[in-house]
């Protein structure tokens, strides 16, 4: 249910939150020339996402990292599975896209260091996964971390991902996309998109968001098309949600060009945290439903 009833487990874990994390994440994941679909790089940064996740999560024997393989490339998607205790076949998935694109082509070399589009959110997700761990954070409900391969030519690692779900039948009952976080481009501080997702959902983010960041200002907007991870979880029928960086025409004007840096982004990840305790909350009101 969409009730706010764990403020004593949530609120001390947003006060762990540091957009220093945050940020060290976006240099690291930034780092690879690119982290395009088809390439060796795009690739290898799929793999240190496992890693990074991996070690993050180890001790944890109720955690497990997987790598998802898409039949038509290379770049897997990564999933990470904090099994529920007594209501596991619930799923709360909080997703973002671990690729990055250069429109004006990605070779092997071509530089596309998508730091705000998407490692913001790969590390908004990042810091959510540490703070859990640290609070031995155990959910009743099955939450699932998602970094997304091939977003950026059409939303492809999400929709395989989202139609083998629905194929399986799996009870996903709600869907965060986390999709450029970090670049602070308009008046308000979050912008609920409302085309492509669940309207119920979109307001308990927003009553998320009154509630564990009350200084917090809240807009709508619209992309007029799928614009990102949400859009594949819509499709199949599941409650999606993407909290954005932006109102639609003030979007981040250096994404997918070798100057979507984290130094064009303002060299600090204070707009993220904001996303990241946004996420940490959904997750831990959502996941700690019992049957
Ligand atoms: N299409 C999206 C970028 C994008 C998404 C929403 C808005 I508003 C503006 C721009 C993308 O490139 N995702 O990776
Ligand atoms: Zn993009
Ligand atoms: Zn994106």
């Amino acid at each position: 249910s969409y009730t706010i009833d764990n403020q004593s487990v949530v609120t001390p874990m947003l006060t762990q939150m540091q957009a220093t994390n945050i940020g060290q994440t976006i240099v690291d994941f930034s780092a690879f020339a690119n982290r395009y679909y088809t390439t060796n790089n795009g690739v290898n940064a799929s793999n240190w996402l496992k890693q990074k996740w991996t070690s993050i999560a180890s001790g944890r024997s109720d955690i497990t990292v997987e790598q998802f393989t898409h039949a038509g490339w290379a770049q897997k998607s990564v999933i990470l599975t904090i099994k529920g205790s007594d209501n596991s076949a619930e799923v709360v998935v909080l997703g973002a896209h671990l690729d990055s694109i250069n429109t004006k082509g990605t070779t092997e070399t071509t530089k596309a260091p998508g730091a705000d589009d998407d490692a913001s959110g790969i590390a908004s997700l990042t810091e959510i996964l540490r703070v859990m761990v640290a609070n031995n954070y155990k959910p009743r409900r099955t939450i699932k971390l998602m970094g997304y391969s091939a977003e950026e030519v059409g939303l492809r690692g999400s929709q395989d991902i989202a139609k083998s779900y629905k194929a399986a039948n799996t009870n996903v009952v709600g869907v965060m996309q986390l999709d450029m976080t970090n670049y602070k481009g308009s008046p308000q501080d979050i912008y609920l998109y409302t085309d492509y997702t669940n309207a119920a959902q979109n307001q308990f983010v927003a009553n998320l968001i009154t509630t564990y960041q009350p200084s917090l200002t809240i807009g709508y907007d619209k992309c007029g098309y799928g614009c990102s991870d949400h859009a594949s979880w819509n499709a199949q029928g599941y409650a999606a949600s993407m909290p954005f960086e932006t109102a639609f025409n003030q979007d981040n004007p250096y994404i997918h060009t070798e100057n979507d840096t984290f130094a064009n982004s303002g060299g600090q990840a204070n707009h993220s945290l904001k996303f990241a305790r946004l996420g940490l909350s959904f997750a831990v009101e959502l996941g700690s439903d019992g049957p």
